[in-house]
């Protein structure tokens, strides 16, 4: 690639194995004029529409399978739609898929509902934490890992599901290295399908897990639908496109692994000849060679956090204006997990004709998403991480760089509507020495949450449980110790009963959960209600570079001398009195328009206040919550 006029110049080498280029740009066969005909069109050029009855055959045939298949070859839309037209739906069970992150439940479900020609909610929808769009009607049901785990502690048979797909498994987030453990169990469980057995699986139930006082309804009415009745087998399907297909297959003991040859674009990748030493000074060098002497088409920039991205996005905007004005019609549109839903929404809606979009993302764009436009993708090839430092009890994010597989999932996001290129800022030479696939987050996280999770679970012996690779036995001796202090946890090690059954249930941390446990004791509920909502979401404050100064007076207001907690108890109560004056009659869209008005006034992220907001309502309402007001 020739040399930019600003700012120094780029030289990529171009790999000579290029993602392969066999299948034909179909979009020319589309008729423009009917979106459906158009959807249904490209769902028969995907690749995996050719291999449609043959996966359902296999489905049928094996319990557990594998699929690799490239990114964009419709693995994530296409395969719950084949497992509903073939039957797996028939007994009025649902088909389960769970996903890494929150945007890839909620685009993806969107997408799928739109390809079925069916309103979101109805027979395809999405749940996550405190936003669940399914009803009795859904069959398709996209949900973060996370959000099945919780449903396991209500229906450890998972009995709604007759199929569970485990998206991008090769993230290998905490949940999903959970869920695999548990879902074998499940699977186990669910085979034996006598009277005789159910019978003493529901005595084991009785004494472990379900029955402390404050669940005794729900699981009784659980119990009663499952006298009597026979499981069908639970089937499990584990998906990415950059899976270790072997190890997977082993821990499910020798599960059947198929591979979906090819994929729909190609997307060309490019290296620099050296290593750069500032790579957020190569990503700026590199937009602007594509935007001064690319063809057309949006560009994806993976950066590892808000600060990089803010400070990027600026650098845009300073150098925009020193180009002629015909070529300054490039636009911004950042994405990160702390920035307002609103905005976030922003990357998926299409550039002025003649403008070019430049989306500046964290790694939540990584897997699953597809943002229509997106030809080019800019990869300096780090990501933020957790890491866990199991002697000092003390979790953190560290810049590391990213390994085979997110390079592979990042130039995925090129090449999904029509051919693609990726610019990875590193020499060829450095993707050899990424680690193939990323380490497994249990082995890097404080592993509290998990294991009061697994013993709510009736999982008492937390070393030996089949995890598909051990955490440390210092991190989970840290976490027990943790949640024995918390008083979660019995000196037997058994989960304590009420407050350890409590603090399970509550959808919250385990600190949080205790905090809200003992708040009853000291007459400070609802502040703390409050607190640990707010506490539970991304940042409150949202305070955009340039405009400091004035979220720094607009944010006074709120502040506490008594410290942070009491000031986000104000904020909350700034906004419930906000709501009462000023909404009254208003319906709920209005009302919501309203409250993210103020919240911009007063530089507030509304996402995390309205996430809040529901974390508040639901624990509320929650029956746990209920039982300690009444302690
Ligand atoms: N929200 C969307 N808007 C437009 N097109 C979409 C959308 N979601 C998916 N597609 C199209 O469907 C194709 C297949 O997407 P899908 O997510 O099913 O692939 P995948 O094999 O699961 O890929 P990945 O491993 O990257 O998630 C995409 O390449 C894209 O062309």
């Amino acid at each position: 690639m020739p040399s930019m006029a600003q700012g120094g110049l780029r030289n990529f080498s171009e790999n000579p194995n290029q993602l392969n280029r066999k299948f034909p740009n179909h979009e020319a066969k589309v008729d423009p004029s009917s979106r459906k005909q158009k959807i249904a069109q490209h769902r028969k050029s995907l690749p995996i529409a050719s291999v449609e009855k043959r996966l359902v055959d296999e489905v049928r045939k094996n319990d557990t399978l594998i699929i690799v298949g490239e990114t964009g070859s419709g693995k994530t839309t296409q395969l719950p739609q084949f497992l509903f037209n073939a039957g797996f739906c028939r007994d009025g069970r649902t088909i389960g898929i769970t996903q890494p992150r929150r945007v890839a439940a909620v685009t993806v479900a969107k997408r799928v509902a739109e390809e079925c020609d069916v309103q979101l909610g109805q027979r395809v929808g999405y749940s996550i934490r405190f936003d669940d769009t399914t009803s009795g009607s859904t069959r398709i049901k996209y949900m973060t890992d996370g959000l099945l785990l919780r449903e396991a502690l209500l229906d450890p048979y998972l009995s709604k599901y007759s199929v569970i797909i485990v998206d991008e498994a090769h993230e290998r987030t905490v949940h999903t290295d959970v869920l695999l453990g548990l879902l074998k169990n499940v699977q186990k469980a669910r085979s034996k399908t006598s009277n005789d057995r159910l019978n003493i699986e529901n005595k084991r139930i009785n004494d472990r897990t379900l029955l402390d006082e404050d669940n005794e309804d729900q699981a009784i009415s659980f119990l009663k639908q499952c006298q009597g009745s026979k499981f069908p087998p639970l089937k499990l399907v584990i998906m990415s496109a950059s899976l270790d297909a072997r190890g997977f297959s082993e821990y499910f003991g020798g599960a059947k692994a198929v591979h979906i040859q090819g994929r729909q674009f190609p997307v060309d990748i490019f290296y620099t000849h050296y290593a750069e030493p500032d790579y957020l000074d190569a990503a700026l060098i590199t937009i602007f060679q594509i935007h001064l002497e690319e063809g057309p088409g949006d560009i994806l920039v993976f950066l590892t956090g808000q600060e990089e991205i803010e400070s990027v996005e600026r650098l845009i905007k300073e150098r925009l204006q020193q180009l002629p004005e015909g070529r300054q019609k490039l636009l911004t549109a950042p994405i990160f997990s702390a920035l307002p839903s609103e905005k976030q929404m922003r990357v998926f809606a299409p550039a002025p004709t003649g403008f070019r979009k430049v989306i500046l993302a964290t790694n939540i764009a990584e897997t699953s998403v597809t943002i229509p436009g997106i030809k080019y993708v800019i990869d300096p090839g780090f990501v933020k991480a957790r890491s866990y430092d199991p002697l000092k009890g003390m979790e953190s994010l560290i810049i590391v760089p990213t390994s085979k597989s997110q390079a592979l999932q990042r130039s995925g996001r090129a090449g999904r509507e029509g051919p693609g290129k990726c610019f990875r800022l590193y020499p060829e030479g450095e993707f050899e020495k990424l680690e193939d696939s990323t380490k497994p987050e249990i082995k890097r996280c404080n592993l509290s949450n998990v294991i009061l999770q697994l013993k709510a679970l009736g999982v008492d012996d937390i070393l030996g449980f089949d995890f598909m690779e051990k955490p440390s036995r210092a991190s989970i001796v840290k976490s027990l110790e943790q949640l024995y202090l918390l008083g979660a946890l019995t000196d037997e090690c058994k989960l304590s009963n009420p407050v350890g059954h409590q603090m399970a249930r509550l959808p919250l941390d385990p600190i949080y959960a205790k905090a809200l446990i003992l708040a009853s004791q000291f007459n400070c509920l609802e502040e703390m209600l409050i607190t640990v909502a707010m506490l539970s979401v991304e940042s409150i404050f949202y305070t955009p570079r340039e405009k400091l100064e004035e979220a720094r007076i607009a944010t006074k207001c709120f502040s506490s001398p008594d410290g942070d907690h009491l000031t986000m108890i104000n904020v909350y109560r700034a906004s419930n009195e906000f709501l009462e004056k000023k909404t009254v009659g208003l319906s709920k869209e209005k009302s919501e328009k309203i409250l993210r008005k103020w919240c911009k006034d007063n530089f507030i992220n509304s996402r995390s206040l309205r996430h809040a907001r529901d974390i508040h309502g639901s624990v509320y309402y929650h029956p746990c919550q209920s039982n300690s007001r009444a302690c």
